[in-house]
């Protein structure tokens, strides 16, 4: 199959390009690029590509997208493809969209979080949201890719509370991030001086995941109204560690716990779930798992979920290309057979 990217001069971007070029059932990648008026050499573009030989990218053009491949994925900044998606909706052209222009569905949830414009309500409400670990993607063609914060908080919450095993006013997430999660612009908070060596907490009740998650939570209970959620830059190149606190129901045994989350991913070959030992960043470094270590504390009567992702892999390229393998119907780990940095 033939695969378009746009961003691959980003980091989401360049992660995808080089897992695609390793994804057996792909054939020729494509590069649009935004600012081209003609055809330049992809080494020129991105000199930091691992190129077999040079190849063309092209100027963003949505008809010769379509013409000549089979799927695009964007990884793009928010407000992009808001003003890009109508050709690919109007001919159901498969988009994965790593940006999160089509995760909301309200617009003016969107607007707030965002402080962009938003794509059309009837737009928003025909992208499907890719947590790929739990859904099952119907044949929606316009994929909205979760965010990096959300997937981690997202898998290391579903069973507690699909299962409702936690109160849903108690929880409370603190979650850490490396600084290619910020992609490669710069600014006060990831230059060097400032993130090195420094812990950063930032968009304190602010951060644009804190409406995705709950959206989801909602679907999975509607007794979950709120969320407490806080990040935090670390001084690491990649990897997301949400920190998940919530009281646990009476009645509802450790046991009981351990059980929903072995049930929910015990069958998923990205998820690893931890009862004796907690997973760390390093652990899944370099691949689409995750990792999920509960502790439950009988005086207190809360449970710890630690999850722990790559922000590029699982959290962008990795679950984008396990979305792809979803929509193609491909074995769910095409490409994604990853392994972890060893060390
Ligand atoms: N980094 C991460 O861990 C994650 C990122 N994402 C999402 O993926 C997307 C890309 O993120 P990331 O790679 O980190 O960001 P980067 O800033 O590193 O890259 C952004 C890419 O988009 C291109 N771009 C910039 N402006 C435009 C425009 N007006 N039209 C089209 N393309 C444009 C850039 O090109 P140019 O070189 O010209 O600037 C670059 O290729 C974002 O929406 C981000 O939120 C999602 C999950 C995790
Ligand atoms: C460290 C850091 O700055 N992380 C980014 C992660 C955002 C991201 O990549 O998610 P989206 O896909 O929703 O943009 C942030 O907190 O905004």
């Amino acid at each position: 199959m033939n695969v378009a990217i746009t961003g691959v001069t980003g980091y989401a971007g360049m992660q995808l390009y080089s897992l695609l070029q390793e994804h057996i059932e792909v054939d020729v990648i494509t590069v649009y690029q935004h600012d081209l008026t003609e055809p330049v050499s992809l080494a020129e573009l991105n000199p930091r590509l691992n190129l077999a030989a040079d190849d063309w990218a092209y100027p963003y053009d949505s008809d010769a997208v379509m013409a000549d491949n089979d799927i695009i994925f964007f990884a793009t900044p928010a407000g992009i493809t808001s003003q890009l998606a109508q050709p690919y909706l109007e001919h159901n052209f498969p988009v994965i969209d790593l940006s999160g222009d089509f995760r909301l569905k309200d617009p003016a949830e969107y607007q707030k979080w965002y402080h962009q414009d938003p794509a059309k309500a009837a737009d928003l409400a025909s992208a499907y949201y890719g947590l790929t670990d739990i859904y099952e993607n119907p044949g929606m063609t316009y994929i909205a890719n979760p965010g990096c914060y959300a997937t981690a908080t997202l898998l290391g919450l579903a069973p507690a509370v699909m299962c409702d095993l936690i109160e849903p006013d108690s929880i409370v997430v603190d979650a850490k991030s490396g600084l290619s999660g910020a992609g490669k612009g710069l600014s006060t908070a990831s230059h060097f001086s400032q993130a090195n060596e420094n812990l950063q907490v930032y968009k304190a009740n602010e951060h644009k995941h804190i409406p995705e998650i709950l959206a989801e939570l909602k679907k999975w209970n509607p007794k979950v109204q709120q969320l407490q959620f806080m990040t935090t830059l670390v001084p690491i190149d990649r990897g997301i560690m949400a920190t998940i606190y919530a009281k646990v129901k009476p009645g509802v045994s450790e046991e009981t716990i351990l059980a929903h989350y072995h049930s929910l991913y015990d069958e998923n070959p990205f998820i690893q779930v931890y009862d004796q030992t907690l997973p760390d960043i390093k652990s899944v470094l370099a691949t689409n798992n995750c990792k999920i270590g509960l502790v439950y504390n009988e005086t207190t009567g809360y449970l710890m979920v630690v999850s722990v992702i790559d922000n590029m892999i699982k959290g962008a390229a990795g679950q984008a290309i396990q979305n792809m393998n979803q929509f193609f119907n491909f074995p769910v780990t095409t490409g994604l057979e990853l392994s972890q940095i060893a060390f």
